[in-house]
């Protein structure tokens, strides 16, 4: 007999400067609302009678400043704990925040020439904080609370935050290090996304945060496991932010805030390495204040090594951060790669349906990712160093490595010790088309446009099936493997009380049917291919790939799932293909590759192609292909990383009006019609949403042309309101001379970074086993 389920909200009243904080299991979702007062989570404050949600295990705290009652989901979903402190730190913190925010004002009235109040004799330095602390301390908390109250203080500021955490993630996957600026509050709702959703794996009617990163893979989770690429990428990150500050000098007001690992604070202080990843982030961002958190031994540390050079600070640890085992990190890392994948899957708890993700509804953070076979010869992979190393200063006296630390290895996919079967990879951003100003180690500092997981290999076939965030040409990429595995069969979500099942692969497969194939953008900060291209899309429509081997248990991917349902639709011998859907919707993981696994639908077949075949076809016939120069891209890519919120119209051409008498399904081009395609580039196929880049590039030029001008002019009728010759006027023509020079900067850019990058290599020099960083 079933028992009735009754749904009541419980509520609880906070007195003021007091947090409730809550530990969610495995499988619970929460759902809070303020009802009324003023509520904050880790500095995003909450809008009254707004439901919010959190899941993935999620463990936060819920503070106000002045008293509030919130209301909590049901008894039945309830967090393993939960409880109400009234010891908080969030004094200490408001007062950092408040020093900060006076170096900002200092900073921004300095860069504008404004004259300082009588006897201020303050440094006019932005802050640019590096946040250190043992395991478990809150750096990531006390990262984002200072962040949002930047936000939020109502001044414009947009601080840069880094993350050179690579066990964190922070907006991709985790292995990662990355920088934002942040435009808007941080939400929390789950830990995948610990600091919030980058607009490139959210959808664009994002709201709350239009965050676009830029990334380097690290590959590893622990940095002791190769500090030298530790090293040189925090370096990378540093001097990207300083062509970022040159270029912008308002934005570098904001200054930045970086959190780091904690084995930067764990260890002897005589641990070479963590001192030289201390000081290569020192001296990357510039730091002027190192904030020590809750740690006596690592402030005095600090004061004794920087504290003669910069401020340090120690504030205190909030009693309610929560000691996170190996296993739980594991789980995190795994919630962390299927978010970047499928999105964010949380399942509101009964009786709540207007619950939000941070303030975003639930259907806008779910995503459709898609499978692809390809060729082992069209994707080139790589390996940093080799696969097991012990960094070069514990090897025995005299042992020389054979494989150094920095070394890029190209990986065969063919053999078995590859390692690649279900390895994430970072795929690389295009490298310089150029060939004289290629190096060695290039790939070393190229950032990541995106992530892909290799699913199946063939070894027979010599193909492999690879799961990317949209649908694509690999053809002539780099991409990088590191120790991250993809596990297909995530524990820990919450569990269909309707009896469906919710997770990510399913939801992932239901929700492709209902969601544009294409609508998840990959990257957009950076190209596809040298000269541009936003989306993996490709004019070649790809080949659809049905597994034919359907004797093991193993769990397909959800666009094996969606071929085989396209397959099982369109073709006539349906019985095995039944079975097929079938397999597909196992929860077992899957197993080794299966050779002969897969083969390709027949080009040409008069059954109808899926939605995303018919756009691809549409878009490769009607929508004009755009060249774009390396130059415009690297316009574009400055710009886009510095107006952000522009991007958020893209892109314009999905949103292209179709021919009325284009049918909707199309059957799919014969093979040989397909190869006759023109190339771009690296030899892929022409990318049809290259074009997406050049409209991007050009609207953002028009935009900050226009935004330039708007001043000008208004300037201009200032002068003249005050009766001034607007064409005598010193300061004007100094200002015009100056946007000159500015745009002339921005024109350079590709050829200043590229000396940079020469100037670089020369800093690196090689022994006969070893390259060493000489600095
Ligand atoms: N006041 C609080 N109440 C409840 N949970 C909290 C509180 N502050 C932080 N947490 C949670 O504790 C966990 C650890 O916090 P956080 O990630 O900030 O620590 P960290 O020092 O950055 O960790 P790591 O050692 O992994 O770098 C997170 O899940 C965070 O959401």
């Amino acid at each position: 007999m079933s028992e009735q389920k009754v749904v009541e909200p419980r509520t609880w009243d906070l007195g003021p400067e007091t947090e409730y904080r809550f530990e969610l299991d495995p499988g619970t979702t929460l759902a809070i609302k303020l009802v009324q007062g003023h509520a904050e989570i880790f500095g995003f404050e909450l809008v009254e009678g707004k439901v919010y949600l959190f899941g993935y295990e999620c463990k936060a705290a819920l503070f106000t400043w002045l008293g509030c009652v919130i209301e909590m989901s049901s008894k039945l979903c309830e967090p393993s704990t939960e409880y109400i402190s009234d010891e908080t730190p969030m004094r200490a913190y408001a007062n950092l925040h408040i020093a900060l925010e006076q170096m900002r004002v200092r900073a921004l009235r300095q860069i504008r020439g404004s004259p300082a109040p009588p006897g201020d004799v303050s440094k006019t330095e932005p802050p640019k904080i590096l946040v250190v602390g043992p395991e478990h301390s809150g750096k990531t908390t006390v990262c984002k609370i200072l962040t949002n109250y930047a936000v939020r203080a109502g001044q414009g500021w947009s601080p840069f935050l880094v993350n050179v955490d690579p066990s964190e993630g922070a907006w991709a996957m985790p292995g990662t290090i990355s920088v934002a600026p942040v435009y808007g509050p941080i939400p929390t709702s789950s830990p995948a996304n610990p600091l919030g959703t980058a607009s490139t794996t959210a959808p664009l009617s994002l709201s709350s945060n239009k965050l676009l990163p830029l990334s380097y893979w690290y590959g590893h989770s622990d940095t002791k496991r190769n500090p030298l690429l530790m090293n040189r990428l925090i370096r990378n990150l540093g001097e990207n932010i300083s062509d970022r500050f040159e270029l912008d000098s308002e934005a570098r007001a904001s200054g930045l805030i970086v959190d780091t690992p904690s084995s930067f604070a764990s260890g002897p202080s005589s641990n070479n390495q963590r001192q030289k990843l201390i000081k290569a982030c020192v001296d990357a961002f510039k730091i002027n204040m190192i904030v020590v958190v809750g740690h006596e031994k690592l402030n005095v540390e600090m004061q004794r090594t920087y504290g003669s050079q910069l401020t340090v600070v120690k504030i205190p640890k909030s009693g309610g951060v929560v000691e996170l085992d190996q296993a739980y990190r594991e789980r995190v890392q795994n919630y962390e790669m299927h978010t970047y994948m499928y999105g964010q899957v949380i399942k509101p708890p009964p009786g709540i349906t207007n619950g939000t993700l941070g303030g975003e509804n639930l259907t806008d953070l779910i995503l459709s990712p898609s499978s692809t076979i390809v060729n082992f010869g069209d994707l080139q992979i790589y390996r940093i160093g080799s696969d097991t190393m012990a960094p070069s200063d514990v090897l025995p006296v005299g042992a020389t490595r054979t494989v150094s630390e920095m070394q890029p290895v190209v990986v065969d996919p063919a053999s078995p010790s590859s390692g690649l079967f279900n390895a994430v990879l970072a795929l690389l951003a295009p490298q310089n088309p150029d060939e004289n100003e290629r190096y060695d180690e290039e790939i070393l500092d190229l950032s990541v446009v995106g992530f892909l997981v290799v699913t199946n290999i063939d070894t027979v076939k010599r193909k492999m099936t690879i799961l990317a965030p949209n649908r694509g040409s690999f053809t002539g990429r780099t991409a990088v493997a590191g120790s991250f595995e993809w596990q297909e069969q995530m524990t820990g979500l919450p569990v269909d009380v309707a009896g469906a099942d919710s997770s990510p692969v399913a939801m992932s497969a239901i929700s492709r049917f209902f969601l544009p194939a294409s609508r998840r953008t990959y990257s957009s900060y950076f190209s596809s291919k040298p000269g541009g291209g936003r989306y993996f899309n490709s004019a070649k429509a790809p080949k659809n790939a049905v597994v034919a081997a359907k004797t093991n248990s193993k769990a397909e991917t959800p666009s094996e799932v969606q071929q085989d349902n396209i397959k099982a639709a369109s073709t006539p011998s349906s019985s095995a293909n039944t079975s097929s859907v079938n397999d597909a919707q196992s929860p077992s993981p899957p197993n080794a590759p299966t050779s002969g696994a897969s083969e390709e639908l027949k080009a040409g077949s008069p059954e109808p192609a899926d939605l995303s075949n018919a756009f691809a076809e549409f878009t490769h016939n009607h929508i004009p292909q755009l060249s774009i120069t390396s130059k415009d891209f690297k316009t574009h890519q400055f710009f886009s990383l510095h107006r952000p919120l522009l991007l958020i119209s893209q892109p314009s051409t999905i949103f292209r009006e179709v021919p009325s008498n284009l049918p909707l399904f199309s059957s799919l081009k014969p093979e040989a019609e397909q190869s006759t395609q023109p190339n771009y580039g690296l030899g892929g196929p022409v990318d049809p949403f290259i074009d997406a880049d050049a409209e991007a590039a050009r609207q953002l030029t028009r935009a900050l042309t226009l935004s330039k001008a708007g001043s000008t002019l208004a300037w201009e009728n200032t002068l003249r309101h005050l009766g001034l010759d607007v064409n005598k006027e010193a300061d004007r023509v100094n200002l015009q001379q100056q946007f000159d020079k500015e745009w002339e900067e921005v024109l350079l850019d590709s050829t200043k970074r590229k000396r940079r990058k020469k100037m670089k290599k020369h800093k690196w020099v090689s022994d006969t086993s070893n390259l060493r960083y000489c600095c």
